[in-house]
């Protein structure tokens, strides 16, 4: 596998004469955890659509494992996603194994039907999710935690190289994103991914990736945590504060003028 996961090129991105992003260079390297930390439409959704070939750069280059992403489905090294709102209807009568192969249809071919080797591998990953039993279950009896796991199980039913997850914890409390979190580490040391997570909250970001890429339509960070309180004021255009979550909580706020 190439070293670079994901290389970018003077990218920008602009709809009606505004631009979403600007100017952006980067590297992803392989195997990396990234965190894509930005503002309220900062631009992070618009940079994942990029990567995953949904959006045409207005200028600029993107390479994913050395291919354009228009040409990612055919290749060796395939991109699961897991979106803000996976679900539209969470009520659906539709149960968790069927889910779970809805990531696969893209791979079958028009009109095809999953084979019984379909379904070996979405219950493998329902295992690994901690979610086998509940194959049978309807989606929508499931709690908010219980149902992320399935769907990161539908992102990764396609057995992809890069993991990109938008806002995977937004609904989740404290515990249940925690533990969310444990189980995305655990992936990606099982199965060799590379993950980009797209995130508002800092301290979150800040506790479980390697990398953070600090967006407001340019890049104004990419470098590990810990990340200065001035490149997180300039990407966020606002006073912040940390969240850390320790063995006793606590928030590390900025130092009162004299
Ligand atoms: N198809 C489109 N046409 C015009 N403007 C768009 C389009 N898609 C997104 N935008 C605009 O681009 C900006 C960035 O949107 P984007 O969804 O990428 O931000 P985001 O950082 O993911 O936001 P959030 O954290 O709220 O989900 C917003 O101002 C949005 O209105």
């Amino acid at each position: 596998m190439t070293e670079v996961a994901i290389q970018i090129r003077d990218l920008s991105v602009r709809y009606n004469h505004r631009f979403i992003l600007e100017d952006i260079s980067l590297e992803i390297k392989t195997g990396s955890f990234v965190g894509v930390l930005g503002p309220n439409g900062s631009g992070k959704s618009t940079f994942i659509k990029v990567i995953l070939g949904l959006i045409k750069p207005t200028t600029g280059k993107v390479l994913v494992f050395g291919e354009t992403p228009d040409r990612l489905r055919r290749s060796k090294h395939l991109v699961g996603y897991l979106p803000q709102r996976p679900l539209s209807n969470p009520t659906f009568p539709v149960s968790v194994l069927d889910v779970v192969l809805m990531g696969r249809y893209g791979l079958l071919g028009l009109g095809r039907r999953p084979a019984r080797r379909d379904k070996e591998i979405a219950l493998s990953i329902l295992e690994q999710v901690g979610m086998a039993s509940r194959a049978n279950a309807a989606i929508g009896e499931l709690s908010g935690g219980e149902q992320q796991r399935v769907f990161i199980a539908r992102a990764l039913s396609v057995e992809p190289s890069l993991l990109i997850l938008d806002e995977p914890t937004i609904s989740l409390d404290a515990c249940a994103q925690d533990e969310l979190y444990d189980l995305i580490h655990r992936l990606q040391e099982q199965m060799e991914l590379t993950v980009i997570m797209v995130s508002h909250d800092i301290g979150v970001v800040s506790e479980h990736v390697g990398d953070i890429i600090c967006l407001n339509r340019r890049v104004y960070v990419h470098q590990p945590p810990p990340i200065g309180r001035l490149g997180l004021e300039q990407t966020f255009g606002c006073s912040v504060e940390y969240l850390f979550h320790g063995e006793i909580p606590h928030r590390v706020v900025r130092v009162h003028d004299e």
